[in-house]
């Protein structure tokens, strides 16, 4: 990546204002149920605390629509933060005035404060220029390590860059260069897979994918709309009609580009969208009018795994099934284990993936997994993310 990056600038003595994402997921106690997104931001934060700087992290938390609201209060995830660090973290109130301004003119160096919810104020989201500026203020350098949130043009991932210099933290460069490199200079073959419910959501990454991939699998829900545009009945499967042309287009445009385009031969058809739904493989033209594609079938599997076996690249995302309910999550469970023992490397992206690909216990041995799914997705449509791009060329 292009970008300078923390390491590429004097810290020492600096305020440091951090963008992390702690978007964590959060009980009805209040308590973090996941702190993966904490512990990807620790190399950054314990490389300031190390370096001398005086850290001061902003996040928003869920989706509090400018309103103050203590269900969405970062203050939990300071209390945590402290543990991991196994140092103190200051906790303040607001994010700009003076409830901000004054702990962070007590900060010395190597300290580390947490500013309250970014989004507990309507201009974050706005990208509000004089809420920018306060931002900035707080601070000499501006980091911003929020991947998870790099494809929004907010007032704490974009705005504060035109104030102070603005460089990457490390989680941001590693997840830019392994989706930048897989995608710019894989080693061959490519393979992507692409699964979950809705061909819409994923048009733009299937259409800039074909661009680069050597295969292309898809499978999940959004594998139904392609079967009914390669003419068969999917009964009552979850379908796209209105993008039925597209996915046509979409096959045409394969073959064309020579893309090896893997879908399914087989299906788990069941007669209800239930975890205890009678079910039963079928061809994928033998599904019945009142049936419904829940998971790949075993005769898929098998084929997707032996494409995923010759890849040096795998690029995933999206379930290839509804993996929550166990009688349909062998399929996403059999692609899990290929792309783990590919040997090649391999990034998963996406909420729903990365959950899947934790609850199969293969999360270790994947190359990459990414903490953003919005942002990864934009990513892989070939997107510029905004919270890049602001920040300094190297
Ligand atoms: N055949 C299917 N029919 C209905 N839903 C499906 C099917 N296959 C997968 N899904 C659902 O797709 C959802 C995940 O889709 P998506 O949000 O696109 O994935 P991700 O978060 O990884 O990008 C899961 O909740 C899963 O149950
Ligand atoms: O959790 C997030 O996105 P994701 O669920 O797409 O990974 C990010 O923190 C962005 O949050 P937003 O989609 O409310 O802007």
């Amino acid at each position: 990546m292009n970008k300078k990056s923390v390491k590429d600038v004097e810290v020492r003595g600096k305020r440091v204002l951090v963008r992390v994402d702690f978007n964590v997921p959060l009980n009805e106690q209040g308590e973090i149920t996941n702190d993966k997104r904490i512990k990807a931001s620790l190399p950054t934060i314990l490389y300031l605390v190390r370096e001398g700087a005086r850290v001061i992290l902003a996040s928003h938390l869920g989706r509090p629509k400018g309103q103050v609201n203590p269900k969405y209060s970062l203050a939990p995830v300071a209390k945590h933060l402290s543990n991991l660090l196994a140092q103190e973290v200051v906790f303040a109130k607001d994010c700009i005035g003076d409830s901000a301004m004054e702990p962070v003119s007590k900060l010395q160096d190597g300290q580390v404060l947490l500013l309250e919810n970014v989004r507990f104020h309507g201009e974050e989201e706005k990208n509000d220029p004089s809420f920018a500026r306060e931002l900035a203020g707080l601070a000499e350098l501006f980091v911003n390590d929020a991947f998870g949130t790099a494809h929004r043009a907010h007032a704490s991932t974009e705005g504060v860059t035109h104030y102070i210099p603005a460089v990457c933290g490390l989680l941001m460069q590693k997840e830019v260069e392994f989706m930048g490199n897989a995608l710019e200079r894989p080693e061959r073959p490519f393979v992507a897979i692409i699964g979950g419910a809705k061909v819409s959501d994923k048009i733009g990454v299937i259409e800039n994918l074909l661009e680069k991939v050597d295969a292309l699998i898809i499978g999940g829900g959004m594998a139904n709309t392609f079967l009914k545009a390669q003419g068969y009945n999917v009964g009552k499967s979850l379908l796209e009609e209105e993008k039925v042309e597209l996915a046509k287009q979409l096959i045409e445009k394969a073959k064309s580009k020579g893309v090896e385009l893997e879908l399914p031969i087989d299906v788990v058809a069941a007669t209800a969208f239930q975890a205890d739904a009678a079910h039963r493989t079928v061809r994928v033209s033998e599904i019945r009018e009142e049936e419904m594609a829940l998971d790949i079938g075993a005769a898929t599997a098998e084929k997707f795994e032996a494409c995923i076996s010759t890849a040096r690249t795998v690029i995933w995302n999206g379930p290839m099934g509804v993996f929550e309910m166990e009688a349909f999550a062998k399929g996403t469970e059999k692609v899990a284990q290929a792309v783990a023992a590919c040997g090649g490397i391999t990034i998963v992206g996406g909420g729903d993936s990365v959950a899947a690909v934790e609850k199969m216990k293969v999360g270790e041995r994947m190359t990459h997994i990414s903490t953003g799914g919005g942002a990864s997705l934009e990513f892989l449509e070939g997107k510029i993310l905004p919270g890049v791009a602001a920040l300094e060329e190297a």
